[in-house]
This record gives C-alpha cells, sequence and structure tokens, in this order.
C-alpha cells in the first residue's frame, strides 16, 4: 500500500554524522542504531554497537550444486522453496505477505533491505507466505514514523527464514542465466552439504496444488477501503455500487481495497466455493485473484472458470489471468525466471500506452495457443510475452501483472475503472 515516498522517510538523529562504519578492532558497527519503537526514540551518540538481531550461520544450497554461506537472522531450521529474485526497491513488507509467494524463497535485488521496518498498514494478508528472504545486507538502522518492529523480529515472531551477506548480484545472475533453481536453506550445522543438495534435487514446485492451503477457508464480506491518504485517481468513479465476487487463490488485501473505493460491495470466497452458489448470489461480476504456483496444478480452478465464463462479468488478475487463460482453452507455460518487480514496462495495445507495473510471476499464457476472438490487450516490453487479455464476447478481462501495485507504480490502477464499466454495460444490456 505504501509508496516510496512514504516508506522511505528516514529520521536520522542531526547529531548522526555519517555512514555506519565497520571498526575492525571492536568487530562491531560504529554507528548510533535506532531500533524501531513506538515510545520517543532515543539515539546513542558515539561508540561500538553490535548489530541489533541475533545472527547465526546458514547456508543456501542451489540445485545446481552451489553453495552459498550467509548469516542468518531470521527463524532457524532447513527449509525448501523455490528461488525468485524481486528487484523492487521498496515494498518488502507487502511482498512478504502475499499469498502469491507460497513455496518461494524471495531475493530482494536492492542490496539494502530492513531500513524502514514494519508497520501494521503494509500488510497484504494476515501472515507471511514465502519460504524465506535472502538479502545483501540487513539495514542496521530502522527508522520510519510507521515502524513498530524491525524486520528481523518479524520474521523470527513468524517463523519465516530470512538471510543475509550474500553475493546477491552473482545468485541473480545465475538465475537469469539458467532459470528458477530450487534450492535448501539451513541454519543447522549437523546437515551436510550433501544432504542439502540432495534435499534440492528432490522437490518441485511445478504440479503442486499451492492455492488450497493459502485460500480462505469459508466465505466472507470486505467492506475496507484505500486510506483516504493514499488514495488518487478518485475522479474515475461513478458512485455507483457494484455486487462483486471475489475468488480467493491467494488474494493480496489490497485488490480488495481497490475494488471497494471504487463502489464494489465484495464477498471473498473460497477457491473451491461453487460456481453454481456463486450465480445464485447474483453478482455484478467476479474476480478471479492473484495466487500461488502452477496454474496447470489446479484444474478444479479453471472448471469454476469455465462455468462462470459467459454468465456475468469477469476479471482476473496474474493466478486468475492465467486460469482464464486456460478456461478459454489456451495454455500456460513455466517461464525462465519470470517477472518479480515494480519497474516492469507493459504496452497497453489499445492506447499504445507504456505503463510501468509491478510483476510477480513465474507462468505466462500462450498467445499463440488461444482460440480466434481472444484479444491480446497488454504485451510486458522486457520479453514481449502476454500480459492481458480481453474476451469481449463474454465480457472478460483480465491482467498478469498489479494494477493494485502494491508495492509499486499507479500506471495501471485505470484497470479497476475499466472492470466497473464492464460491469456497468453488462447491467444496462441485461
Ligand atoms: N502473483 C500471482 O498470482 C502469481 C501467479 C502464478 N502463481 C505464477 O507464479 O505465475
Amino acid at each position: 500500500m505504501a509508496m516510496a515516498t512514504r516508506t522511505l522517510g528516514f529520521v536520522l538523529p542531526t547529531s548522526l554524522s555519517s555512514q555506519p562504519s565497520f571498526d575492525r578492532r571492536g568487530g562491531g558497527f560504529r554507528v548510533s542504531v535506532i531500533r524501531c519503537s513506538t515510545s520517543p526514540l532515543t539515539f546513542p551518540t558515539s561508540g561500538v554497537v553490535e548489530k541489533p538481531w541475533t545472527s547465526y550461520n546458514a547456508r543456501l544450497v542451489l540445485e545446481d550444486g552451489s553453495i552459498w554461506p550467509a548469516k542468518s537472522f531470521g527463524a532457524p531450521g532447513t527449509r525448501i522453496a523455490e528461488l525468485v529474485f524481486n528487484t523492487s526497491l521498496t515494498g518488502y513488507q507487502e511482498i512478504l505477505t502475499d499469498p502469491s509467494y507460497a513455496g518461494q524463497f524471495v531475493l530482494m535485488t536492492n542490496p539494502q533491505i530492513g531500513n524502514t521496518g514494519v508497520n501494521p498498514d503494509d500488510e497484504e494478508s494476515g501472515q507471511c507466505f514465502l519460504t524465506g528472504l535472502v538479502i545483501r545486507n540487513l539495514s542496521i538502522s530502522t527508522s520510519n514514523w510507521r515502524c513498530t518492529k524491525t524486520l528481523a523480529d518479524y520474521l523470527t515472531e513468524r517463523d519465516i527464514m530470512g538471510v543475509y551477506d550474500l553475493d546477491t548480484r552473482a545468485i541473480t545472475r545465475r538465475l537469469r542465466e539458467d532459470g528458477s533453481l530450487i534450492g535448501v536453506l539451513s541454519t543447522e550445522q549437523s546437515k551436510t552439504d550433501d544432504e542439502l543438495l540432495q534435499m534440492s534435487r528432490s522437490w518441485d514446485i511445478v504440479g503442486i496444488d499451492l492455492i488450497s492451503d493459502v485460500s480462505c477457508k469459508s466465505p466472507y464480506e470486505w467492506v475496507d477501503k484505500t486510506n483516504a491518504e493514499w488514495d488518487f485517481n478518485t475522479n474515475s468513479r461513478d458512485g455507483k455500487s457494484y455486487k462483486v465476487i471475489a475468488y480467493d487463490f491467494g488474494i493480496k488485501q489490497n485488490i480488495l481495497r481497490r475494488l471497494s473505493s471504487y463502489g464494489c460491495q465484495i464477498t471473498v470466497v473460497p477457491s473451491t466455493f461453487p460456481a453454481a452458489e456463486a450465480l445464485k448470489m447474483n453478482p455484478d461480476g467476479i474476480l478471479f485473484s492473484n495466487g500461488p504456483g502452477d496454474p496447470s496444478a489446479v484444474p478444479y480452478a479453471v472448471e469454476t472458470v469455465k462455468e462462470l465464463l459467459g454468465k456475468v462479468p469477469v476479471y482476473g488478475i496474474c493466478m486468475g489471468h492465467q486460469l482464464l487463460g486456460q478456461a478459454l482453452g489456451g495454455k500456460t507455460f513455466k517461464m525462465k525466471f519470470g517477472h518479480h518487480g515494480g519497474n516492469h514496462p507493459v504496452r497497453n495495445n489499445r492506447t499504445g500506452q507504456v505503463e510501468i507495473s509491478a510483476q510477480n510471476h513465474n507462468y505466462a499464457v500462450d498467445p499463440a495457443s488461444l482460440p480466434g476472438g481472444v484479444e491480446v490487450t497488454h504485451v510486458n516490453l522486457n520479453d514481449g510475452s502476454c500480459a492481458g487479455l480481453s474476451f469481449p464476447e463474454m465480457n472478460v478481462m483480465s491482467l498478469q501483472y498489479h494494477p493494485e501495485a502494491s508495492p509499486g507504480p499507479h500506471d495501471s490502477d485505470n484497470a479497476f475503472r475499466e472492470f466497473i464499466e464492464l460491469m456497468k454495460r453488462s447491467k444496462q444490456s441485461s
């Protein structure tokens, strides 16, 4: 939810003279450490201080046989996941709580993470879903006016692994050259490198249904809007109300806030909610949400989408877009290393305009596999992949990326208005 200008609000005391400097004699950092706190901050002005987190040795072992010594600042243990890199400069808390990262370790290419701590407003869901966070440096000072906790404390409390002190540039280059890799993170010294390597080679993320674990268990109403302080683009609202059912495949709360701000009354339903029940509720539109993993591993969700097609206007975001692609008769495939970041240029084919977008996906719809009448509305300009679809005959629209952009730029927010227009037109013609 936060924008860069909001989250980068350092409050450094004037008596603090410079950048942290490493003191070789003392083995510590010669800085003033600002622990985030809701109580007034006190600033030591001099002296050697220890890093404000407990660190112990860890290893990242990748399936290609590479071993990356690291230091842990989160939960201890040994965990397996797919490693992806994310190029966002800000928004690590939204990334940590985005359910689409279930089954993955996220490596941040931004070399310094943790400087703004965590706060109660930037959560995309009620828990952290990724398996671990991999970073170059953990910020030694934490300061932001909304901060209530340090990143290290937050990850440890939520039992999520976090490691730093790895060469994240070298790992990113490897992922770009060889594609995403399965890895094992471990703080357990009793496990040999070879054991961890075998573990990483014994698991695969392809073909696993990850949405059933992250979806809600029963329907609920959503009413929260985007906080007025953060809202924008308000001129495009028509003041009317639309009844929307949101299928939760791992939904980010900012999608719900944006829909609500655009005047939707929302009922969120689980991924297994029967299409017939959804239709009985007489919605004006249906949203298929983002969600983790392989869209080919959830045929039941594709069936639900198929049953709803043509009966009511539908809007798919990310996983929802991929499920729509399959339901329309197309195929999805796994990309080499996917798109994860807040800086992806997308061309809107209808307007010719380029939007800078937030993206997080490893799979894509193959446009060549789609039947006639389905239009590719958006293209990712980095690699030409399909970034949006429309099938006007059935009131279908979808985006492979994140118009709710949290974190990320807001260029694509108008897609919510387009969904409203789709529902409005369909209502008028029926
Ligand atoms: N953010 C998402 O919905 C991700 C979609 C899908 N799980 C992928 O990785 O491609």
